[in-house]
């Protein structure tokens, strides 16, 4: 569908947003739609969780204690993770010894995070997709209270698009030529 096309080559991140925010239900319809992606074995093996709020201390605090410092001086990691209204934590939830190996599970929850970029992006929202030396560090897997068999993908920051609305894409497109081969 040219629709699609035309959705991807206008997606732009956007590192700045506003403070506004699609709610939990317009939310829920976009991640429907992100998840039809290809799925092998149909694992869903992906889940991804809304932190708004006093919760997104809960991302601050872990990333503060992932590198060793102390909750009272936590505040610049808590401003960090409150540079977005919505902070969508991307967790793969692999099944571990599938037929499906592990990578291809991520390879699925990875492709839900790009979908849920471009559909957020597609329906006028800012979005960017962060992660971080301390991703997959202890304190942040417990500060999401992830299980034994889930990593974290890192977290897309989603809020309003500021008024001068999406930048434009400093190197231009990519070329397509020098990604498409051959044997
Ligand atoms: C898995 C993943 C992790 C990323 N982590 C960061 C990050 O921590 N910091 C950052 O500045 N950009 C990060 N990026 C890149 C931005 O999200 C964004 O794609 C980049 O700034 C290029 O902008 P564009 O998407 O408009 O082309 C990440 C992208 C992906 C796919």
């Amino acid at each position: 569908m040219a629709g699609v096309r035309q959705a991807m080559l206008a997606r732009r991140s956007s590192s700045r947003v506003t403070d506004a925010a699609p709610t939990h239900d317009e939310l829920l319809a976009l991640v429907e739609a992100a998840g039809q992606l290809a799925d092998h074995s149909g694992l869903r093996p992906w889940r991804i969780l809304e932190l708004r709020g006093d919760d997104r201390d809960r991302l601050g605090d872990g990333l503060a204690k992932a590198e060793g410092v102390k909750p009272k001086h936590a505040e610049k990691y808590r401003a960090k993770a409150r540079r977005a209204p919505l902070v969508l934590a991307v967790v793969a939830s692999v099944r571990p010894k599938h037929k499906v190996p592990e990578w291809e599970q991520e390879a699925v929850a990875s492709g839900v995070a790009h979908a849920l970029s471009l559909v957020l992006d597609d329906e006028g929202w800012g979005v960017f997709w962060r992660t971080g030396e301390h991703t997959r560090a202890k304190a942040v897997h417990k500060a999401h209270k992830l299980g034994k068999n889930e990593r974290l993908l890192g977290w897309l920051y989603v809020g309003g698009l500021p008024a001068r609305g999406k930048r434009p894409r400093a190197k231009g497109r990519i070329k397509a030529a020098e990604h498409l081969g051959t044997l």
